[in-house]
C-alpha cells in the first residue's frame, strides 16, 4: 500500500508515478505491507499506530510544541521592532567563554550515549548538504542559492579577526517543501530519514530492505560481522569511494556498510554503533545457547527486541537521571516508579518527534570535550586525539589499538563541565577538515531561526506558565551577569532566541541541565512512552516481555555492555557515566551485574530438544 509521507493518506499508483517523474518518491511516498496487530516492531516503523499506519515511519512529519514564526517568505523573523536579529556568531562569542574545563562528575561515555540517543531520530543529510552537495554557500554563488545560509563573521571576531574567514557555511534544513512533497508557500516542515521513535535506527536502519541486505547474516539470529586484528566489527564497505572521507589512507580503510551508514559519522555514534552492533550478536549467542532449537528469525527478532529495550533502559534509568534528576523524572512520568510493567500506551497520541527535541539536545555541544583521551587497560594515560578530526573516519578506530585506548578513555575521561565555557575545537573547528572553519554552536543558533522557533520567552511561558515581558522578569531564571550581556545583544527580552535562553539559564533543581531544555526533552520522552505501541515496559504489546524478563532488562547498564562487548574491558566502575570515585570504584567485570538470559528459556523448545537428544 502506498502512502503520502506527509499526510499519511493512501495514494494511487498513478500518484506514485507522478512522484517517480518528479524524482521525489524516496521522500514523499511510503510503501508498507498491511498491518498485523500481532506483529512486533517493524524496522521501518510503520504500523506502530494501527489507525495511522505511516506515523512512526521515516519521512513523516515532526510535531511542533509551539507553532512556527517566520518573516515574509519563511525567512527568519526580525526583532519586534523590525530590525535584523544579532548575528549567530556574535551571539555565540558573546555568550560563551572558550576553554577547557573537565567535569569531575560525568564521563565522556555519558556524552557518547547522548549523541547516540539523538542520532536515533535525525539524519545526516542536513549536514552532508553543506559539506558535500552545496559546499559553495560562502561564495558568490551562495548568495543566489536559496538553500544557502551565510553565517557572517564580524570583523572584530575574537578568533577570525586574525584570519580572512568572514562566513560560515550552512544550508537550510531539508523539508517536505524543499523535497517537493508539499507545495512551497506553506510553513516549512522538516523531513528526516530516521524513524521518530527510539528504536536503534543506527543499528537496524529504517528500511527493511537495507537491514536484509546489509545487516542480517541469516544464521543464528546474528548481524553480519567481520574479524579484523582479533576484533569484531560491523561489515565494511569494499568500495574505495565511501563515506569515510577522513580515513587516512592507505592505513585506515575501514568504513561501515551497515543498514544506516550514519554509523560512520560522529566518533560517538561510531563507537556506540560498534558496541550495540556487537551487543546484538552477544544477545543472539546467549539466546541460541539457551534455546538451541530457535530458528534464525526467532533469534534475530528476540535479540533485536532485547537490544532496543536495553538501549532504552540505559537512556531512561541510567543516563538521563544523572543529568535531569531522578526525582524530577519520576514526578514528570518519564521514569516508572515501580519495577514492574508500565502500560501507558495511548493510540490517540501519534508516534512523532517534536521539532524542538533534537534541537534542544544541541545544548550538549557545550558539554563536548574537544579531545578524546586514550588510556591503557590499567588506566595509564597514553595520548589524546581531537574528536573533531574523527567524523566520517571509521578507519581510525581499527588501527594502532585506537579503539581499545579510546574505550578505556570513555569511562575515565571527564566530559566538558556544565558551565559557561565551550571547547575551542567545538566552536572554531567543529567539522575538522570537512570545512575550513565551523562553529557548531553558531550553526545551532542559526538553525534555531530557520526552524522558525518562537522566542525563548514563549517557551518559558509554555513550560513554567510565567510570562516574561521585561528583563527584570528573568530574575531567578538567569544570573544577573548573563542578563547584562543579553541586554547588550538583544533589543528586547522578547527577541531572545530559544537556544540563547537555554544557554544562559540557571540549572534545574535536582539536576544539571537548563530548565527549558529539561522541559522540552521531557515533553518528547513522555510522548515517546505513550505513543509507542511496542514500548518495552508494556505488558500488552505483541510478544511482550514476561515480568521475569523485564526484571532482567532492568539490570542492564552501560558498564555491563562494555564488559561484554567493549575491547579489552576487564574492569570498569559500575556507574560508568560517572567518573570513578570512592563509591564508584573501578572493579573487575565479574562484579558488574548483567542480564540472566535464562529468563528467555523456552521450555517447549527445550522439551523438544531433549526429546530429540533422547531419540538420537
Ligand atoms: C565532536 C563532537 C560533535 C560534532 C563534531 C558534532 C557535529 C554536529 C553537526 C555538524 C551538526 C549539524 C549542525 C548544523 O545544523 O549545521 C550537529 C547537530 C547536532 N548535534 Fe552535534 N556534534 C558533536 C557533539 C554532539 C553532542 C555531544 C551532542 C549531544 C547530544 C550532539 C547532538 C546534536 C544534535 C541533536 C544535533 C541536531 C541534529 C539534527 O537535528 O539534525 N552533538 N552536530
Amino acid at each position: 500500500i502506498f502512502y503520502d509521507s506527509y499526510t499519511g493518506n493512501v495514494i494511487s499508483k498513478d500518484e506514485v508515478k507522478q512522484h517517480d517523474k518528479a524524482n521525489n518518491t524516496f521522500w514523499c511516498v511510503g510503501e508498507f505491507e498491511p498491518c498485523d496487530p500481532n506483529e512486533g516492531r517493524r524496522v521501518d516503523g510503520s504500523c506502530n499506530n494501527l489507525q495511522h499506519p505511516t506515523r512512526g515511519a521515516s519521512h513523516t512529519p515532526f510535531v511542533r510544541v509551539l507553532p512556527a514564526v517566520y518573516d515574509k517568505d519563511f525567512e527568519p523573523k526580525t526583532t519586534k521592532s523590525g530590525n535584523a536579529m544579532p548575528t549567530p556568531r556574535y551571539l555565540r562569542t558573546s555568550l560563551w567563554s572558550v576553554g577547557k574545563v573537565s567535569s569531575q562528575l560525568f564521563t565522556q561515555l555519558a556524552i557518547h550515549d547522548f549523541v547516540f540517543m539523538s542520532a536515533d531520530v535525525v539524519s545526516l543529510h542536513d549536514t552532508v548538504k553543506y559539506i558535500l552537495w552545496k559546499p559553495y554557500c560562502c561564495t558568490a554563488k551562495g548568495k543566489t542559492d536559496r538553500d544557502c545560509v551565510q553565517n557572517k563573521i564580524p570583523d572584530d571576531d575574537p578568533v577570525h579577526r586574525f584570519s580572512d574567514i568572514r562566513c560560515l557555511n550552512m544550508t537550510r534544513p531539508e523539508s517536505f517543501q524543499s523535497t517537493g512533497c508539499v507545495k512551497n508557500g506553506t510553513v516549512p516542515e522538516r523531513i528526516v530519514s530516521s524513524t521518530p521513535l527510539i528504536d536503534l535506527s543506527m543499528i537496524y536502519g529504517s528500511v527493511l530492505k537495507s537491514l536484509l541486505a546489509n545487516g542480517r547474516l541469516f544464521k543464528g539470529g546474528l548481524l553480519k560481522y567481520e574479524n579484523s586484528n582479533g576484533r569484531i566489527w560491523p561489515p565494511s564497505t569494499k568500495s574505495q569511494a565511501n563515506l569515510c572521507f577522513l580515513n587516512d589512507k592507505p592505513r585506515e580503510t575501514r568504513c561501515h556498510a551497515t543498514p544506516d551508514i550514519g554509523s560512520n559519522t560522529l566518533a560517538s555514534v561510531n563507537l556506540m554503533s560498534i558496541w550495540f552492533w556487537r551487543h546484538h550478536n552477544f544477545i543472539a549467542e546467549q539466546l541460541a545457547k539457551i534455546n538451541p532449537c530457535w530458528d534464525d528469525n526467532t533469534l534475530f527478532n528476540t535479540a533485536r527486541d532485547i537490544n532496543i529495550a536495553v538501549a532504552l533502559q540505559i537512556y531512561l534509568y541510567e543516563l538521563l537521571p544523572l543529568f535531569l534528576g531522578r526525582d524530577n523524572l519520576v514526578r514528570d512520568g518519564v521514569l516508572s516508579p515501580s519495577f514492574g510493567y508500565r502500560d501507558a500506551y495511548n493510540p490517540e497520541i501519534l508516534p512523532q518527534v517534536s521539532l524542538e527535541y533534537p534541537f534542544v539536545l544541541r545544548w550538549l555541544h557545550s558539554v563536548q570535550e574537544g579531545t578524546l583521551k586514550m588510556y591503557d587497560t590499567k588506566g595509564y594515560y597514553l595520548k589524546q586525539y581531537p574528536i573533531v578530526n574523527l567524523t566520517l573516519r571509521t578507519g581510525f578506530f581499527d588501527v594502532d589499538n585506537n579503539i581499545d585506548y579510546i574505550t578505556q578513555g570513555a569511562f575515565r575521561q571527564g566530559s566538558a563541565n556544565i558551565d559557561h565555557t565551550a571547547d575551542p575545537d567545538i566552536v572554531d573547528i567543529g567539522l575538522g577538515p570537512h570545512q575550513r572553519a565551523s562553529d557548531l554552536m553558531t550553526n545551532d543558533i542559526s538553525k534555531n531561526r530557520y526552524f522558525g522557533f518562537q522566542p525563548y520567552v514563549k517557551y518559558h511561558e509554555f513550560c513554567f506558565g510565567k510570562t516574561i515581558k521585561k528583563w527584570g522578569d528573568l530574575e531567578g531564571v538567569i544570573d544577573p551577569e548573563r542578563i547584562e550581556i543579553l541586554k547588550d545583544l538583544y533589543e528586547d527580552v522578547e527577541d531572545m532566541d530559544l537556544l540563547a535562553g537555554i544557554w544562559v539559564e540557571r540549572r534545574i533543581k535536582g539536576g544539571f541541565v537548563p530548565p527549558t531544555f529539561y522541559c522540552l526533552v521531557v515533553e518528547q520522552l513522555v510522548r515517546n512512552i505513550v505513543s509507542d505501541r511496542h514500548w518495552y515496559e508494556s505488558s500488552k504489546r505483541p510478544n511482550a516481555f514476561s515480568l521475569q524478563q523485564l526484571f532482567e532488562i532492568r539490570k542492564a547498564s552501560i558498564a555491563r555492555i562494555l564488559c561484554d562487548v567493549g575491547d579489552k574491558v576487564t574492569e570498569i566502575q559500575p556507574q560508568a557515566f560517572l567518573r570513578p570515585h570512592s563509591r564508584n570504584r573501578i572493579s573487575r567485570c565479574e562484579n558488574i551485574p548483567g542480564i540472566d538470559f535464562t529468563a528467555w528459556k523456552d521450555f517447549k523448545c527445550n522439551e523438544q530438544y531433549t526429546w530429540q537428544l533422547v531419540n538420537e
